[in-house]
């Protein structure tokens, strides 16, 4: 498990990360998402002794970094897909690595199988594309078998296949009770690989939930299409006695929040509405990130003042 307890890092007058207090348990893929400069990048390098906090700190099933016996074999980290030497092969790198942590030769080949770069091992990583990177960098991430796993946008340049690869490794790899941490901006990828999140915006924390609980925050949205048009304010009414929304789209169009489509459909066929179509749109996590970030972009909006941090539990639609 990895406990942030109080992890505040000041670059000067820029509060990059602010008292951040949450746990990333094992067992579990969790997401770590938030725009551009909330502070994942700070939260992941405090994490792994590259930064030193300004305040509090991170530990690793209770040890900071720093005092790590063997680092390699506790936590397996991939931050930078670019970051092994261009005239380098893979496998160079891959041993550099080994010979360090004192990892035997053969944990190479291993490492090397396991993310399907075998046929270029022995090319040098200058030429390799970014998705062969992201796998270059996850390998050296496993060399230690480690209990803990903390990637940076590791699936940026992966093709279909790629992505689908690293979900299932993640997903694998917290099953057998291990720590996983994973940062993207890639919503729909994220939604379906990690069923933990932890949400920052502007170096404070804004959620720490699971992704069905965050995603349920969002309502699913029912679209109903009608040739009915006089039909319509009796429904609306209705709709709205159930505490349900409904807001006019086009004409004969309803878009309906806050009630199933079974009850919609119900209640059309009692108001005697024809309902030539009736489709519901599940809310994605990228709605649910969305809502609960929109004040955070700190490249697009205005600062907001502080906020504090939304606790989602299992909210109904
Ligand atoms: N070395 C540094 N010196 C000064 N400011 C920094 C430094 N590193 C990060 N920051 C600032 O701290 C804030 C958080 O940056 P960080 O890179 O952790 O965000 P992030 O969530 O990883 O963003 P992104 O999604 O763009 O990678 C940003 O405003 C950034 O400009």
């Amino acid at each position: 498990m990895i406990a942030y307890e109080n992890a505040t890092k000041r670059y000067g007058a820029k509060t990059a990360l602010d008292a951040l207090t949450v746990q990333v348990r094992s067992g579990h893929v969790t997401g770590l998402l938030g725009p551009n400069g909330a502070g994942k990048s700070t939260a992941m390098r405090l994490l792994l002794g590259l930064d030193r906090p300004t305040q509090g700190g991170v530990t690793i099933d209770g040890v900071p970094y720093a005092r790590l016996k063997q680092p390699l074999r506790a936590v397996g980290a991939h931050l930078d897909a670019r970051s092994c030497h261009p005239r380098r092969s893979a496998r160079a790198h891959l041993l550099g690595l080994a010979r360090h942590a004192g990892l035997p030769a053969g944990r190479v080949d291993e490492v090397i199988e396991v993310v399907g770069l075998e046929s270029v091992a022995r090319r040098r990583a200058g030429g390799f594309s970014l998705g062969m990177g992201q796998r270059l960098g996850i390998a050296a991430a496993l060399l230690g078998d480690p209990a803990v796993l903390v990637l940076d946008e590791p699936m940026n340049g992966l093709d279909t296949d790629g992505v689908r690869w690293i979900r299932s490794l993640l997903q694998s790899f917290a099953a057998e009770g291990r720590t996983v941490l994973v940062s993207s901006h890639l919503m729909a990828e994220m939604h379906q690989t990690v069923d933990r999140v932890i949400v920052m915006g502007k170096g404070r924390l804004l959620a720490d939930c699971t992704t069905r609980e965050l995603v349920a925050s969002v309502a699913d949205v029912t679209v109903l299409r009608t040739p009915d048009l006089a039909g319509l304010d009796g429904l609306v009414e209705a709709l709205e006695r159930e505490g349900m929304s409904a807001e006019r789209e086009a004409p004969g169009t309803l878009s309906i929040t806050g009630g199933s489509i079974e009850r919609i459909g119900d209640l059309a066929f009692e108001r005697g509405v024809r309902v030539h179509s009736l489709s519901s749109t599940p809310a994605t996590l990228e709605e649910g990130y969305l809502r609960l970030v929109e004040d955070e972009f700190e490249f697009r909006r205005a600062a907001t003042p502080a906020g504090e941090t939304v606790a989602i539990g299992g909210a109904g639609r």
